[in-house]
């Protein structure tokens, strides 16, 4: 196999640059008890891109979604979100302007909670307190959520009584309930069944196609999950970039196998991707 493609982002080092930009991470590690958990990352996003973050499993991907979303901070390098550097802005304000769903998030939503109540309360920055008095607006814009991803008919059912594709959509209809500037995704198709997979997959490649839409940054371990409408790919392995870049640049055999540490053959028909072993 030939040398990977490097990762061969601009990094603005001027601030008005920066402000242009949803992520910028330059030189980025994240150690914890002696491991790199990320290492000498650099990555940007603006806000009209759509990145799918692809690698095996212990990759470093929910590390750097954490990161993303301001979950947590790196131990050498910087990251700026939304034009404010981590460290130095106060991660409470910078957190509502970014939606995140993630099965940590999933395992925290009291069953007995109703849908609608799920998503309008991430406008308070809640999470199972539906006992609050929220304003009609918000149970209008909660109930037009819900409807774009399929699921107005559950706004009154618990999130308990939910099929696990049911709740990964009303996960992703919380995450847009604040019109966040950033989108992050942690696996929203891990455990779904091949119609929910593609039930979802169409969504989220509406969502992507949409102008109005903020930036997405969607984590998965496959390729075929990767909505149509995504633009960038980053690729990682052991906490390192293999490749990032537009999609059809990155996404290729050999990247893929670099990535994996396997012989894989990267198939694309139309706007979908299929990979296996050769
Ligand atoms: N607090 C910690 N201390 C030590 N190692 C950790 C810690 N947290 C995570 N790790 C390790 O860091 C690596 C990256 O973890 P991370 O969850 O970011 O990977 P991932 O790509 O999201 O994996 P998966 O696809 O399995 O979810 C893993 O090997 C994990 O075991």
């Amino acid at each position: 196999m030939s040398e990977p493609t490097q990762p061969s982002q601009t990094q603005p080092s001027d601030p008005a640059d920066l402000a242009d930009l949803v992520v910028h991470m330059a030189g980025v590690g994240v150690r914890r008890g002696g491991n790199a958990l990320l290492a000498d990352l650099d990555w940007s996003v603006e806000l009209d891109e759509r990145w799918v973050v692809l690698g095996p499993n212990g990759a470093g991907k929910t590390t750097l979604l954490r990161l993303a979303a301001a979950e947590l901070h790196p131990t050498t390098g910087t990251v700026h979100l939304l034009g404010e550097r981590l460290g130095r802005v106060d991660v409470f304000e910078l957190r509502p302007r970014i939606g995140f769903t993630s099965a940590a998030i999933n395992g925290r939503v009291p069953p007995d909670e109703r849908v609608r109540d799920v998503v309008v309360s991430a406008g308070y920055a809640v999470l199972g307190r539906w006992r609050e008095r929220y304003d009609s607006m918000d149970t209008e814009r909660a109930d037009e959520l819900l409807g774009a991803l399929g699921i107005k008919h559950l706004a009154t059912r618990t999130f308990g009584t939910l099929s696990e594709g049911e709740r990964k959509r009303t996960l992703i209809a919380r995450a847009l309930m604040t019109d966040p500037e950033m989108l992050l995704l942690d696996e929203p198709a891990a455990g779904l069944d091949l119609g929910g997979r593609e039930d979802l997959v169409a969504r989220l490649a509406t969502l992507a196609q949409d102008p109005d839409a903020p930036a997405m940054v969607l984590v998965t371990h496959h390729v075929e999950e990767i909505p149509p409408g995504f633009t960038h790919a980053l690729l990682l392995a052991e906490g390192r970039a293999v490749a990032a870049g537009l999609v059809d640049d990155v996404l290729t055999s050999e990247n893929l196998s670099r990535t994996f540490g396997q012989d894989l053959l990267l198939e694309r028909s139309g706007e979908r991707f299929f990979a296996r072993r050769r």
